[in-house]
């Protein structure tokens, strides 16, 4: 018997209709002794019968302000503005350890509440490595809009769809183009390369040995780019303004899977804003013509394959939550941040 009580929050962003739990593991967790108290979300792909069906209690959107304070709220993307001070330990990606925008209110919130934040990116095994990811489908998406917009096929707004019907799509667009990867190795690189096959491009991939020395023209020299590196130190841009400006630039489609706006990890320096679903492409040049896909919520355009992946990838991870030290060492890095930041002593 365990004492945890997870609180599976309503997302507040509109077009986020993921989940970190579905409710077949909901239920593989409850049988273990788990409690799971599971906020109405209108939005949620997954309906409320279904975790009711699997033995969660169902209760009000945004009323994990009210929980006890032993249990630990879980979620995706950001929490809302308020309270000021949060008091639980969430689970959630807080994307606040890279200096991005909000990350210091974020963690000042934590310290001003005593609660702390379980960062999902940040759930890693003994070896550093990711335990539980959306990346594929990031990347996936990310080359699968890309492709389709370089040959005039892409509908907007985006709305979510299913991998049968998006893998339609790619199959039924036509037209040659040169697609480069870069981060071709990892999660989000992989999907990128399986969107691209399905839509019939061979890319040219490139990982750390061949960014190493980057070969500049050879990059713009490609109609397409899809970045889906992860970096944890800062590297020299993949492209400047100036390279934006070069007359003799092939490039014409940009997709950073990656977004790290405005982080000091980004490289990708040559815009300031992600594009959202109602206006998925922005043109950052004319002369000749370039454009941005910037999305910070891929996979919510896969929501029910990308939900199960997750929670698969997740629910061991919650069945050892109490003992698993993936989760000291996500409590380390909270912890670390909120030092560096000078908000707790070390
Ligand atoms: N836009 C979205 O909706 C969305 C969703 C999920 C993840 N992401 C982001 O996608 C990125 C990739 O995630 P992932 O799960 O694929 O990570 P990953 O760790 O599986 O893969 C990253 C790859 O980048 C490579 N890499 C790192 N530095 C590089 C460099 N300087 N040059 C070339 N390659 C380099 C690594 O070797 C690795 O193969 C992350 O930044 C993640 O936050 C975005």
């Amino acid at each position: 018997m365990t004492d945890l009580h997870l609180w599976l929050r309503h997302e507040t962003r509109t077009t986020e209709r993921r989940t970190p739990i579905v409710p077949s593991d909901a239920r593989r967790l409850v049988e273990s002794g788990v409690r799971i108290t599971v906020e109405d979300s209108p939005q949620r792909i997954f309906p409320r019968d279904e975790y009711e069906a699997a033995g969660c209690q169902v209760a009000e959107a945004g009323s994990w302000v009210s929980a006890s304070a032993r249990a630990v709220i879980v979620g995706l993307k950001e929490l809302p503005d308020t309270p000021a001070e949060l008091t639980h330990r969430h689970v959630f990606f807080g994307h606040a350890y890279k200096g991005q925008p909000g990350a210091e209110a974020l963690l000042r919130r934590f310290a001003a509440g005593g609660g702390a934040l379980l960062d999902l990116e940040y759930l890693v095994d003994d070896q550093g490595r990711r335990l539980a990811a959306f990346g594929f489908w990031a990347g996936y998406l990310g080359a699968a809009l890309a492709v389709l917009h370089h040959r005039g096929a892409l509908r907007a707004p985006l709305v979510p769809t299913t991998k049968e019907e998006m893998e339609a799509e790619l199959r039924a667009s036509r037209g040659e183009v040169t697609a480069l990867v870069i981060g071709a190795l990892g999660r989000s690189g992989r999907g990128a390369r399986v969107a691209l096959g399905e839509a019939g491009v061979e890319p040219t991939c490139w990982d750390l040995a061949e960014t190493r020395d980057l070969d500049r023209p050879a990059l713009l020299a490609h109609e397409l780019l899809v970045n889906t590196v992860l970096t944890t130190s800062p590297v020299p841009p993949f492209l400047t303004d100036k390279d934006l400006d070069d007359p003799d630039r092939r490039l014409r489609t940009l997709s950073d899977v990656t977004v790290d706006v405005g982080s000091p990890m980004n490289v990708l320096p040559v815009y300031d804003t992600t594009t959202e679903w109602d206006r998925p492409v922005r043109r950052l040049r004319e002369h000749p013509p370039l454009d941005l896909i910037a999305i910070d919520n891929l996979p919510s355009l896969l929501p029910r394959e990308a939900s199960t992946d997750f929670s698969a990838a997740l629910l061991p991870q919650l069945l050892d939550f109490e003992t698993g030290g993936a989760w000291g060492r996500c409590l380390d890095r909270f912890r670390r941040a909120s030092t560096e930041l000078g908000l707790t002593e070390g």
